[in-house]
């Protein structure tokens, strides 16, 4: 066992991971099963919008040179000559002296080019013909949507890598959309490795907890957009979680493993990456909690050693394996958001390395204010249920105060951003 790991700072040990070469793939999945996925193409406006022109307004459609000069004292007099409600069309065009009943996204008849709303009109029945009064003027295009006005034919609307939201559905439903290129969720197994594991449904044991980190793991990756797969609970056997981890390597775009990453007689991974033959690209990192955190790989498929204690597995996977998944998903801002915010609680303890300190956002007069969620143990399980986002406190700092000027990252936020420590 190798006690002496040469921890890496925590920018160089995300781009390792960024290294890898891997590419999305691509899926065509129904419009309806969309949400939340990342378009693999640009959508582009396969016709103009509106694609005719069309009327704002229940009212009337005439031609405003037949409105020049009227007013109150000199009102004009149309002839009504049919109704059209929207998604009918005019059966001819609008002559001199006449008026179309129109109604609100009705495309605007041939002849006319403006509406006069209903409000500002007084109707009337003559002899069977039916007539319309208006006492005020019109401009031409008073009133109407141009054909084109919101967007042109052939415009690129969202990018590829987009994440799906009601608004970009709406986008593909108006386009014609009924299904959707987007990249496939990375597939990720999950092993927990431990002797005293319990599962979740079992009745506590003497010196036994429950399984909380693979659920918590699963619970991760889908939010990160990609799909989970658990594999089931390893015993601390070398030659058992050996068998286990090298059958399941190449099912999955990546393994994660959680416990058995430190130092201890039984914490296997280490020499599981060494049997394998995979490449440790790094197994410490300059940070707390999550040091042990351990990225190998091997064929180009990684396997992350996540810790066991709780905290520090959390953080691991929203540090290295969060960005990756979203590269592999297009996202071309793979990097939670980073921001500068307002600490409110003091936190006196020392920082001897970058710390990560699991954190709740809330407002203040306007103000962004982040405070820990709870006790700041690695081990910790508790705060990680109030935990929106990390406070990152540089190493070598001491003594943050309510007040100071802080770094978060956001876990829940959709923006990104391109590079781990822009902000
Ligand atoms: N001599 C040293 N001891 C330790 C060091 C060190 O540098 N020298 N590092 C400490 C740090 S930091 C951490 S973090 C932990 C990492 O431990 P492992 O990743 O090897 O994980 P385990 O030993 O398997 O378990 C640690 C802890 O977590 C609990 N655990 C494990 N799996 C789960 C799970 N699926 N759900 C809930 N809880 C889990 C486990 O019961 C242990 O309590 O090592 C320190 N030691
Ligand atoms: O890896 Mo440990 O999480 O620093 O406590
Ligand atoms: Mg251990």
């Amino acid at each position: 066992m190798n006690l002496h790991r040469k921890p890496l700072p925590v920018s160089e040990a995300v781009d390792r991971v960024m290294m890898d070469k891997k590419e999305g793939r691509v899926e065509t999945v129904p419009l309806e099963n969309s949400d939340r996925r990342r378009l693999a193409e640009d959508m582009i406006a396969t016709h103009a919008v509106p694609p005719f022109n069309k009327s704002p307004y229940d009212g009337f459609a005439l031609r405003a040179e037949d409105t020049r000069h009227l007013s109150r004292e000199n009102p004009g007099h149309f002839r009504v000559t049919e109704t059209i409600g929207a998604g009918q069309l005019a059966s001819h065009p609008v002559e001199k002296g006449e008026a179309v009943r129109i109604m609100t996204g009705a495309e605007i008849p041939a002849g006319a080019d403006c509406v006069a709303m209903f409000e500002i009109c007084q109707t009337y029945d003559d002899q069977g013909t039916s007539y319309m009064t208006l006492k005020r003027s019109m401009d031409q295009d008073q009133n109407i949507i141009g054909k084109g006005s919101e967007t042109e034919e052939g415009t690129v609307l969202v990018e590829a890598g987009t994440r799906i939201n009601p608004g970009v559905k709406a986008l593909l439903a108006t386009f014609g959309y009924p299904e959707v290129k987007v990249y496939q969720k990375p597939k990720i197994g999950v092993f927990a490795t431990g002797t005293e594991l319990l599962d979740v449904d079992e009745p506590l044991q003497p010196g036994k907890i429950r399984n909380s980190n693979a659920p918590m793991i699963l619970s991760q990756i889908e939010r990160a957009g990609a799909e989970g797969h658990f594999l089931g609970k390893l015993v601390d056997d070398f030659d058992a979680c050996f068998e286990a981890v090298s059958r399941s390597l190449h099912d999955y775009d990546f393994l994660i493993t959680t416990g058995g990453v430190s130092v201890g007689d039984y914490d296997l991974m280490p020499d599981i990456y060494e049997k394998l033959g995979a490449r440790v690209l790094f197994n410490k990192v300059a940070m707390r909690p999550g040091s042990v955190t351990t990225v190998a790989e091997l064929d180009g498929q990684l396997l992350y050693g996540l810790s066991g204690n709780p905290s520090a597995c959390y953080v691991g996977f929203e540090l290295f394996t969060y960005p990756i998944i979203q590269r592999l998903l297009g996202n071309f801002k793979p990097y939670h958001t980073r921001i500068k915010a307002t600490l409110g609680e003091d936190f006196p303890k020392p920082n001897p390395f970058t710390r990560f300190v699991r954190g709740k956002i809330h407002y203040e007069e306007g103000r962004v204010m982040v405070s820990p969620a709870g006790m700041d143990k690695s081990n910790v399980v508790t705060s990680l249920a109030h935990t929106d986002a990390f406070l990152v406190l540089p190493g070598g700092t001491r003594g943050f105060e309510k007040g100071d000027a802080v770094e978060a990252i956001l876990l829940e936020d959709q923006g990104g951003q391109k590079y781990f420590e822009e902000g």
